[in-house]
């Protein structure tokens, strides 16, 4: 099989296979059983995260299907799975329900972000890649979403596909990032897929490979007069590279065009930029923009507008698409209810971690906003179903760890975050723009107080078990426990 197959039906741990065939030999394969996937702790000790991911798990779900050559790859298996479950894997599609957030949704530790219902069989199944979509582009997208808090309007351009964790990484990160507040990607992929503005400048390669600084900015001008950006940084940014460039733009003004802008991409960049913006003004040239990149991440352009730094746009790389400080988020996916005697029983994971014990149950997520602020004050996560459902009256949030402390709301509105995908198998969801994901997520932003928002330290928000979620979870663990 060439490496470049589209089928991802095998992109799964190979224990998620072996308990699929353990489940059709005992002939439990079709019990129904819920999973829900969620994240214990907030990366980058941010405030909240981004959901991503989900346009290309519906994707990767709608076509699942195993092929001749996975069937014949299984068929080798140490564990000499029997023809008859390589036959039954021929007819699979996965037939479940899926509820999720939708893209751009500012989401938080602890809240089911997405819930499968299906067949043990196909639940378990999808679990791998689940995770892996989720996970990765979550990450970026509240990655990108610190930088995007930091840059304070500033243009922000995605540069990191060269060192992205293979190609994929690279295209949906660039993905996440613009749905962050992003505004363009160097990678032209993910232009093509995505329709994300692409943007580049020129290496320093186009600058060696001329006799002099000079002629390479000529030329490149000449080539692309209608949108120059010159690297000025070869040989000496303010000696001649800046010089170099103005010397262009004039030429550009002599053709009826402007030079768009210079780029920094070493020394000291708040030193360097506010001397290269005195030079460009006093050359009359204050449209000229500033771009600056080098290994930069939201604390260095926190501290390099702290400095006073002129620039304009920011070229970030690396430490983005790499979440360099923190790589991966831990998004795990947990089976919370099973079938049994005709209907749905929770289940628990214990751990001596109490952080670690799961949530029992099928669960809705609301988000309680104030009516007149309209500002999200807490997430509530309750039992599917009318009886459950906050209606308005009068809430009781309790602290779920000490429910001692609590307090109760009036005045809210109780918005349901999860949103059915697939129903039995079929696709219900329209999946939104990449334009209406980057506005809705916008959106979400400014429905959070700026304390829970910060970099640095920023305010806990809080979510909250509805009354019987929590004694639920409390019969288990004591049921457990003797
Ligand atoms: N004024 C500044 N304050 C804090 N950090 C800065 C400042 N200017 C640049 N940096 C950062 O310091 C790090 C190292 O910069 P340095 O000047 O050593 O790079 P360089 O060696 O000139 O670049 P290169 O290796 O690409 O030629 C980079 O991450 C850069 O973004
Ligand atoms: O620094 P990042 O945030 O990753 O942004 C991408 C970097 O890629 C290019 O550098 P290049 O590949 O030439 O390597 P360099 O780091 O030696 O400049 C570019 O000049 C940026 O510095
Ligand atoms: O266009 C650029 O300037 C660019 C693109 C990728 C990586 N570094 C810089």
């Amino acid at each position: 099989m060439s490496v470049n197959s589209a089928n991802l039906t095998l992109h799964t741990d190979k224990y998620q296979i072996n308990m699929m065939y353990a489940h059709w030999k005992n002939g439990t394969a079709d019990t129904p059983a819920v999973f829900e996937a969620y994240f214990r702790k907030l990366p980058f000790g941010n405030g909240y995260a981004v959901f991503a991911g989900l346009e290309r798990i519906v994707k990767y779900m709608e076509e699942l299907c195993f092929g001749e050559e996975e069937l014949a790859f299984l068929a080798e298996q140490e564990e000499r799975y029997e023809p008859a479950f390589l036959e039954r894997l021929r007819q699979f599609r996965f037939n479940g329900s899926m509820y999720a957030m939708e893209e751009g949704t500012v989401v938080f530790a602890g809240v089911p972000l997405i819930r499968v219902e299906g067949t043990i069989f196909e639940s378990q199944l999808i679990e791998t890649a689940l995770l892996n979509f989720m996970n990765y582009q979550t990450l970026i997208a509240t990655k990108a979403s610190r930088i995007v808090q930091v840059a304070d309007g500033d243009t922000l351009l995605e540069f990191g596909t060269r060192r992205a964790q293979e190609a994929d990484a690279a295209v949906w990160g660039a993905r996440a990032a613009y749905i962050a507040g992003f505004h363009a990607t160097s990678n032209m992929r993910a232009g093509i897929l995505f329709g994300i503005p692409a943007k580049g400048t020129h290496a320093h390669s186009w600058v060696q490979g001329h006799d002099t600084e000079e002629e390479a900015f000529m030329k490149y001008a000449e080539a692309l007069p209608d949108q120059v950006t010159l690297l000025v940084d070869t040989y000496d940014t303010l000696e001649s590279g800046v010089p170099n460039a103005i010397k262009t733009a004039r030429w550009l003004e002599s053709q009826g065009k402007q030079l768009s802008a210079i780029r920094l991409d070493s020394g000291d960049l708040a030193l360097l930029s506010k001397e290269a913006r005195k030079q460009l003004d006093a050359a009359g040239l204050p449209h000229v923009k500033i771009v600056a990149s080098n290994d930069l991440d939201e604390t260095l352009i926190f501290n390099l507008k702290a400095q006073g730094a002129r620039i304009d746009t920011w070229g970030v790389g690396t430490q983005l698409i790499t979440a360099a400080d923190q790589p991966s988020l831990g998004g795990v996916y947990k089976l919370t209810a099973r079938w049994k005697d005709g209907r749905y029983v929770p289940v628990i994971k214990l751990s001596a971690n109490p952080e670690k014990v799961t949530t029992p149950g099928r669960k809705d997520v609301f988000r309680i906003r104030n009516l007149n602020t309209g500002l999200a004050r807490a997430d509530y996560i309750a039992l599917c179903g009318e009886e459950e459902k906050p209606d308005g009256s009068r809430l009781k949030l309790f602290d779920p760890l000490h429910p001692y402390i609590y307090k109760y709301v009036n005045n809210y509105e109780a918005v349901p975050l999860l949103k059915c995908i697939f129903d039995k198998g079929r696709l219900v969801y329209e999946l939104p723009s990449l334009s209406q994901i980057r506005q809705f997520h916008q959106e979400q932003l400014n429905s959070f107080l700026p304390e829970v928002k910060r970099k640095l330290n920023p305010e806990f928000y809080p979510i909250h078990l509805s009354e019987k979620t929590w004694q639920m979870k409390m019969d288990l663990i004591q049921q457990h426990q003797e």
